[in-house]
C-alpha cells in the first residue's frame, strides 16, 4: 500500500515542518482569565513551556487545573489574555490555518451518520483533496490504527476503543506533525486503555509526531511520555515538569519496574504538593 504518512525520519521539506529550528510549542508567561458572571476564573497563570519536535508530553493534574484550556489555546480554540505562545514558530491562528495539528477529543466525537471512512475523510474533504488522495489516506489511516476492514461501518457499530482509534486516524489523516489529545482513553475500561496505550506508543515510535496528551492517570502519563507536566489548580499553573526517561521500548510490564515506579512516585508527590484538597 502506498503510504500516505511520513515515517520517523522522513520530513516534508516545507517551511511548516516542525523540524525547522526551534520548539514546536513555546509558551512564555501565558495567562488566560475567563470572565464569568460571578468572579473571573484564572484558568492559566504564567505558563512557561517549551516542547520540542518528537516529544511526547503529558499534562496531568486535578480537575480544573487548566489542562484542556492549555490544549485549546495551542489549538487556537481559546485566546490567551496575557503572555505569548507559538506553534511551529507561528501564532496558533496561523498554525491552525497551516493545518499544523490534529486534535483528538475526550469522547470520540465521530459523526454517527457518516461511516468510519467518511469520518476520516472529513478534514480531507474540507481541505479539498482529490478523491484518489482521500482514498489513499483513508486506507493508510485505517491501517495505522488497526481498523482495516471497518471503514464501511458506522461509529455505533464499533466498540468505544475502536471509535477512539478511528478518531485518531481522522486527526492524523492530513499527516500533521503535532497531535493534541485530550484524555482520549479516559472513558474506556482498563484493558482497552492499556491496549490503546501500547498502540499509541507504537504509532508515535513509527511516525515521531510531537504529542501533547492530557490525562488524569499517573500510570498512563508515565507509560507514554518523554516529559510530564504536573499542573495545579486555582490558578491553573505548572507545578513541576518531570523527565520520563524510560527509553523508547516500553512493554506494558515496564510498569512493574523500579524505574517506572520511581517516576510515578515523583508525579504523585508533585500532584499532592500542588493540590489544595478543597
Ligand atoms: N469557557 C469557560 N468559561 C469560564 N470558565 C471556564 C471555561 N472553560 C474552562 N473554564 C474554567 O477554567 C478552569 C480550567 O478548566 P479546564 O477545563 O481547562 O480544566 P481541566 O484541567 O482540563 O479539567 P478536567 O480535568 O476536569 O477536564 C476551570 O475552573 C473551568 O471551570
Amino acid at each position: 500500500m502506498a503510504l500516505a504518512f511520513r515515517q520517523a525520519g522522513e520530513r516534508e521539506s516545507d517551511a511548516l515542518s516542525s523540524e525547522a529550528e526551534g520548539p514546536v510549542i513555546e509558551a512564555r508567561g501565558l495567562n488566560l482569565v475567563f470572565e464569568t458572571a460571578d468572579a473571573p476564573v484564572h484558568a492559566l497563570k504564567d505558563i512557561d513551556l517549551s516542547i520540542g519536535a518528537g516529544e511526547f508530553v503529558s499534562l496531568i493534574g486535578p480537575s480544573g487545573c487548566g489542562k484542556t484550556t492549555l490544549l485549546r489555546v495551542i489549538a487556537d480554540l481559546e485566546q490567551p489574555t496575557g503572555g505569548s505562545i507559538t506553534v511551529n514558530g507561528m501564532s496558533p491562528d496561523e498554525a491552525r490555518q497551516a493545518r499544523a495539528y490534529g486534535y483528538v477529543f475526550q469522547a470520540a466525537a465521530l459523526y454517527p451518520w457518516r461511516t468510519i471512512e467518511k469520518n476520516i475523510a472529513l478534514p480531507l474533504e474540507i481541505f479539498g483533496l482529490s478523491k484518489a488522495e482521500q482514498d489513499k489516506r483513508i486506507a493508510a489511516g485505517l491501517d495505522l490504527v488497526g481498523l482495516t476492514g471497518f471503514g464501511k461501518k458506522f461509529p455505533w457499530q464499533l466498540s468505544g476503543g475502536m471509535q477512539q482509534r478511528a478518531s485518531i486516524a481522522r486527526a492524523l489523516s492530513f499527516d500533521p506533525d503535532l497531535l493534541l489529545m485530550d484524555e482520549p482513553f479516559g472513558a474506556l475500561d482498563e484493558i482497552v486503555r492499556d491496549h490503546l496505550n501500547e498502540e499509541l506508543l507504537k504509532l508515535w515510535a513509527k511516525t515521531r509526531k510531537t504529542v501533547v496528551f492530557v490525562t488524569h492517570s499517573i500510570p498512563e502519563a508515565v507509560f507514554l511520555s518523554t516529559r510530564i507536566v504536573v499542573m495545579s489548580p486555582r490558578p491553573g499553573r505548572i507545578h513541576e515538569i518531570i523527565d520520563c526517561d524510560l527509553g523508547p521500548d516500553r512493554p506494558l510490564d515496564i510498569r512493574d519496574t523500579p524505574e517506572f515506579l520511581e517516576i510515578a512516585h515523583w508525579v504523585r508527590e508533585g500532584l499532592k504538593a500542588g493540590h489544595g484538597y478543597d
